[in-house]
């Protein structure tokens, strides 16, 4: 298989599903992290490698090295692989996943942003989404009337802080998640529940429905739930780790035993709580948006300029919300046609941010 992303939290999980169940890695893609992808080189022996920055090229311990977006559209072109996993974060992701469809390969799709920016322009035949909720909707699913779907949440970082003290938490408080070791745009997203919205998005896209919602579960044990017509609701429960999602996402089916079972009794109680608007001001357009799915492409874009300038300490935490609501408001009447178009509107975005 193809991994974008390898050094990255799910490349690496990734990685250790393809050490137990011994999978071929044709080919590793990664950023600037040279110290682990000479590991993984050594210990995977892929046959071709590709990183960010030509500069660091002369740093890889291996004969076949190249750098940048072209290199990754090329080396998938290029590969006997089946199989492509895009680990990569955000907008970066869109392409590969493109590519990856376009040459038949199998794509196990941890780079949700791909589905959100550009769901209606992305054929969903070959393709398995590796997201903790999206897997457990997945594994729920039965030949049966369904009335709603519920993905749950974390709370992230800041669930238990007074709405005063957001004003100046840091970005180390930021990047202290509660339940999951992830990578730091996807932790400030679970922050400010925009990777919630960002879930609900993408659900609509796979499961085909708008009756989607989302819910506060401390623990992160609980992923997902059916809700079916005849009043019955089925939970999935599994131990915070993305190895199960990732496993079936490449194998289809899995047998062996990857993860140790929940145990209730040590888990003791479960917490249940809303996603409260003041607190995560996303919320207050979560219907607007799941009734206009066109809008991911802004607010993918503003997301991903005010994440980057909170990292950079050129903006508080609560000016990451601001930024992204203001940009739903402005580029409220986008109506992509065509995937040139959602290139457009990404630029045109970002653009208004001066990045
Ligand atoms: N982490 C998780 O548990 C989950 C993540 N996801 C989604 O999966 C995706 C990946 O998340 P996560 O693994 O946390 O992110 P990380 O930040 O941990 O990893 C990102 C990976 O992409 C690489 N990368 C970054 N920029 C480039 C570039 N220009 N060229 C090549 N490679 C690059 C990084 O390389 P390097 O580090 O070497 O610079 C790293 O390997 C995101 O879309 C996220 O929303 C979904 C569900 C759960
Ligand atoms: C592991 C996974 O699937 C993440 O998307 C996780 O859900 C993020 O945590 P939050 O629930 O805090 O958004
Ligand atoms: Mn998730």
């Amino acid at each position: 298989m193809i991994i974008l992303g390898s050094t990255g939290s799910i490349g690496v999980n990734t990685l250790n599903i393809a050490r137990k169940f011994n999978l071929n890695v044709e080919v590793l893609v990664a950023g600037t992290n040279i110290e682990l992808l000479n590991k993984q080189i050594e210990e995977f022996k892929p046959k071709k490698v590709v990183i960010s920055k030509k500069e660091d090229i002369h740093k890889i311990n291996h004969s076949d090295v190249s750098f940048g977006e072209a290199s990754i559209l090329k080396v998938i072109e290029e590969s006997n692989s089946k199989t492509v996993v895009n680990a990569l974060v955000g907008f970066l992701g869109l392409r590969p996943t493109l590519k990856a469809i376009e040459c038949g390969k199998k794509i196990a799709l941890a780079n949700k942003e791909s589905l959100v920016v550009a769901g209606k322009f992305i054929d969903q035949t070959h393709l398995s989404p590796i997201d903790s909720e999206h897997f457990a909707l997945w594994y729920l699913l039965q030949d049966k009337k369904i009335s709603s779907m519920t993905v749950t949440a974390s709370g992230g970082s800041f669930r238990d802080y007074s709405l005063e003290k957001l004003k100046n938490v840091s970005i180390k408080e930021a990047l202290n998640h509660p339940n999951w070791s992830m990578g730091n745009k996807i932790t400030i997203d679970s922050a400010t529940m925009t990777n919630k919205m960002f879930e609900l998005m993408e659900a609509a896209w796979l499961f085909d429905t708008r009756k989607l919602d989302a819910i506060i579960e401390t623990k992160s044990l609980i992923h997902a739930l059916i809700n079916f017509e005849d009043g019955s609701s089925t939970a999935h429960i599994a131990n915070a780790s993305m190895q199960l999602p990732i496993a079936y996402a490449i194998l289809g089916k899995c047998d062996e035993q990857v993860l140790e079972p929940v145990d209730l009794i040590k888990v003791g109680s479960l917490e249940f709580r809303q996603i409260e608007k003041e607190r995560y001001p996303i919320w207050q357009v979560k219907d607007e948006i799941l009734n206009n799915l066109d809008l991911g492409v802004v607010l993918n874009a503003a997301n991903e300029v005010a994440v980057s300038k909170f990292l950079n300490s050129e903006i508080g935490f609560l000016d990451v919300s601001k930024i992204t609501l203001e940009a739903l408001e402005k580029f409220s009447g986008v109506k992509p046609t065509s995937i040139e178009d959602i290139f457009e509107i990404d630029k045109e975005v970002r653009s208004f941010y001066d990045t």
